[in-house]
Order: C-alpha cells, then structure tokens, then sequence
C-alpha cells in the first residue's frame, strides 16, 4: 500500500505544518499557559536544587522571549538533534517553529535542565514521576480494576457475559477513552465530559475488528504503539491481554518512549509499574497481570523503546528499522494525540481528507485510537464536520478540549 509521497512543497502549500505564533491559537496557549504551568508543577512536586530549578525557568523564558538553543556539545544524542532530526530551526523563535518540532525540542531540554540526561545525581530521575506514581496509586484505579468483576460492560453485563466482539469493542473504547487521562492535558484544567460511542467523530470499530480478525487468521504480530502511563496504560494492558488470550496476535510489540516525554507518556518503567499494579490487584485483574508478566518473560509481549519514538518527526520521517517492524506486523495501533499528530502529519489538513490518503506512506495496516487534543484532525465526514462547527463549538473547541474521539483505520 506504497504510495508516492507528494512533495514537500505541494504539501506545505496545500496545508501548512501547525506553528506556534498565532495569538490566540492552541498552540499559543501550550507555549504561554501550560507549560508556565507545568513548570511550577514540577518544581513543587520534586526539590530540585537551584542549579535545576533556575535552568528550567531559563528554558521557559528562553521558549517565551529567546531563540531556539542547541544541545550543549557533549549530549549524547546532539548527533541525532543537529543531524537527522535538525529541521533549520534553531535559532528561530520557539513559536515560529512547527509546534510539533518544538514541542518535542522543550521536553528534551527539560531532561537536560533537570539533570535527567547528564552525568549527576539527577541521572534517570523522571521528572514526572510523582504525577504518574499518584495516578497509579489512585482510587479511580483501583475502582477501574474492580469493575473488571462487575457489571461494568455494556448493558451493565460483566466483561464475562459478553461476546468476543462486544468484549473487543468494550476494551477497545476503554483503551480509546484511557486516553483523556493524560496528565499534561490536565494541567491547565482540561477536563473533558464523559465519552461514549456518541462522542466519536469517527467510528471504524467495525474495519477495525475486521483487521483484528485478518491479524488473527494469519497468526499475526500486532504493534501498540503506547501513548500514556498509568490510567491510559492500564487499559492498553488490558486490550493486550486479549488480543494475545483470543489469538487475535500471537505477538504483541508495545512501543514506548525511551524517556519521559509529554509529561505522562510511558516508558519502560511505567509498563513495569501497571503490570505490578494490575499483578497486586485481586480477581480478574490479577490474573490479567500474571498472564501479561508471563507473556513479557516468554517474549510473545516485547516492549520496545525506539530512539524515533522521541524524535520531534513525523512517521513518515521514520528509520529504516522501524519501517521494517512496522511492516511487518499485522497491525499497528496508535494511540492518543502526540502519536496521531506524527502519524497524520502535524498540519492544518482539510478535517475531510481520508485518513487512508494521509497515512498512505505508512508500511502495513495501521489504526489511531485517540481523543482529540489538537487542532489537526482528518478522514471527518462532511456532515459530522458541519454539525460540529455549528453545534455551539464553532471556535473549533471540540479539537482540543478532549471531549471527543476518533476510531480510524487504513487497512
Ligand atoms: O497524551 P496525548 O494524547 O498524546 O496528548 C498530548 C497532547 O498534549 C499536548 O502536548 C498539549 O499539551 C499536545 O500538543 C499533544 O498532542
């Protein structure tokens, strides 16, 4: 399902990569309000020293008031951030870069501001685990966990009583909906409505199960590509162990980041910490736990934490490696935001363009599960499109504020 990529420059001028200087916009806000938030945030929830906490302030003023920096001469990836990944923005202004390529340059930098990522006693030290650990070690888990025993399905029925298609369809949307809870979103006081089948702006569950099925018959492996820890994590697990139980795959590669990144998105330790959760938890959970652990020590579920998974690029940028893994899996599986903006391309695309068109570079079959968090969205019909910019949220609200989702999928 190769087909030629159009030129850049066709593109760039038919929809214009995403920036971050226009008053006003969404990018806008992430630049001046949530990451002046997020700052505070984290220099409340660790005591950093003063080395730290002024480099990080640097960085902020730096992104509201400087020019785009480099990477200091001994990084240990600046080869990857001035070689493959440099795109010509440094030196700009951080809002006049493509917001996705800046975006991924600011978490970078946080790593190097909190001694994340150079020798020191802040080596390895997620910056963004007390949130992630908090969320975890939450109630609403631990509520989500038992429900798994309860009638928490459709028609309240217990996951037991349901059919495999209906238990798909249910991890699935939990999967899907997992995603709302991202950490980062939360910070400048998102907080969506709940969501349901009737707050998907797109709805290719059916194709979707029909791709599960095909991965199925052949024996196929299937990639998730991961999005956030903890209560997102949680439900990705969970979708897991029934595509491995119901032979949907017979192999699963889980893509995480090999840093923290995008304040909640997960890593390896954060597997590792969901799969201790769900291990520790009574009844169904437990037993989904101890069967993922044994899946993990026997390699039919492998975590992979790819260098490109962090690259402020989108996939169709990817290495060869990763072309390869990606090719020949059944399925791949996006999850949330970030993942669908690097899949789709972070531009201002027609919401109407067809998701095949746009990810047609993509090396085999591949699905986006994700709540709407930015401004870019396509594959829309024409009337759903109308009937949310006149639904009262013609400010294009229902792009960003999470309250919606989309189900997609290039066969
Ligand atoms: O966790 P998700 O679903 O990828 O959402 C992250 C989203 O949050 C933002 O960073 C804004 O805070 C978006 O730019 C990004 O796409």
């Amino acid at each position: 399902m190769e087909r030629r990529e159009p030129e850049a420059a066709d593109t760039e001028a038919a929809a214009p990569e995403i920036l971050g200087n226009v008053p006003g916009s969404f990018p806008w806000g992430v630049w001046h309000d949530r990451h002046p938030a997020l700052v505070e945030r984290l220099l409340h929830a660790t005591p950093y020293g003063p080395g730290e906490r002024q480099a990080l302030r640097d960085l902020l003023a730096e992104t509201l008031d400087g020019v785009i920096q480099p990477l200091p001469a001994s990084a240990r990836d600046r080869e990857l951030w001035h070689g493959d990944w440099d795109r010509g923005h440094f030196g700009k202004r951080w809002t006049d870069a493509p917001f996705l390529w800046a975006e991924s340059y600011f978490y970078r930098r946080l790593r190097e501001a909190l001694g994340y990522s150079v020798p020191g006693p802040w080596r390895g030290i997620d910056p963004f685990a007390p949130m992630k650990d908090a969320e975890l070690a939450g109630d609403t888990v631990d509520g989500e966990l038992a429900a798994l025993d309860g009638g928490s399905g459709p028609g309240g029925r217990s996951p037991d009583e349901l059919s495999p298609d209906e238990r798909t369809d249910a991890l699935v949307l939990a999967a899907l909906w997992g995603n709302r809870a991202d950490l980062g979103f939360r910070i400048t006081g998102g907080e969506p409505g709940a969501g349901g089948a009737e707050s998907l702006v797109a709805d290719e569950r059916p194709a979707l199960r029909e791709l599960l099925r095909a991965a199925g018959e052949r024996r196929g492996r299937i990639v998730l590509v991961a999005d956030n820890a903890g209560r997102e994590l949680i439900p990705d697990l969970l979708l897991i162990d029934h595509l491995l139980l119901t032979g949907a795959a017979a192999e699963v590669a889980l893509h995480v980041k090999p840093h923290p990144y995008y304040v909640s998105d997960a890593t390896t330790a954060d597997v590792l910490a969901g799969l201790r959760r769900l291990v520790a938890a009574p009844g169904t959970a437990g037993e989904t736990g101890r069967r993922l652990w044994e899946a993990m020590s026997t390699g039919r579920l492998a975590v992979r934490a790819h260098a490109f998974s962090c690259a402020p690029l989108t996939y169709a940028a990817m290495p060869g490696d990763l072309r390869a893994d990606f090719g020949t899996a059944a399925l791949t599986i996006f999850k949330g935001d970030l993942n669908y903006r690097r899949l789709v391309g972070d531009r201002d695309w027609p919401a109407t363009i067809p998701f095949a068109e746009v990810t047609g570079y993509f090396p085999g079959p591949v699905a986006a599960l994700r709540t709407l968090k930015s401004d870019v969205v396509t594959g829309l019909g024409r009337r759903v499109l109308d009937t949310l910019d006149a639904g009262g949220a013609a400010d294009g609200a229902w792009r960003t504020d999470g309250s919606r989702a989309l189900v997609q999928v290039r066969p």
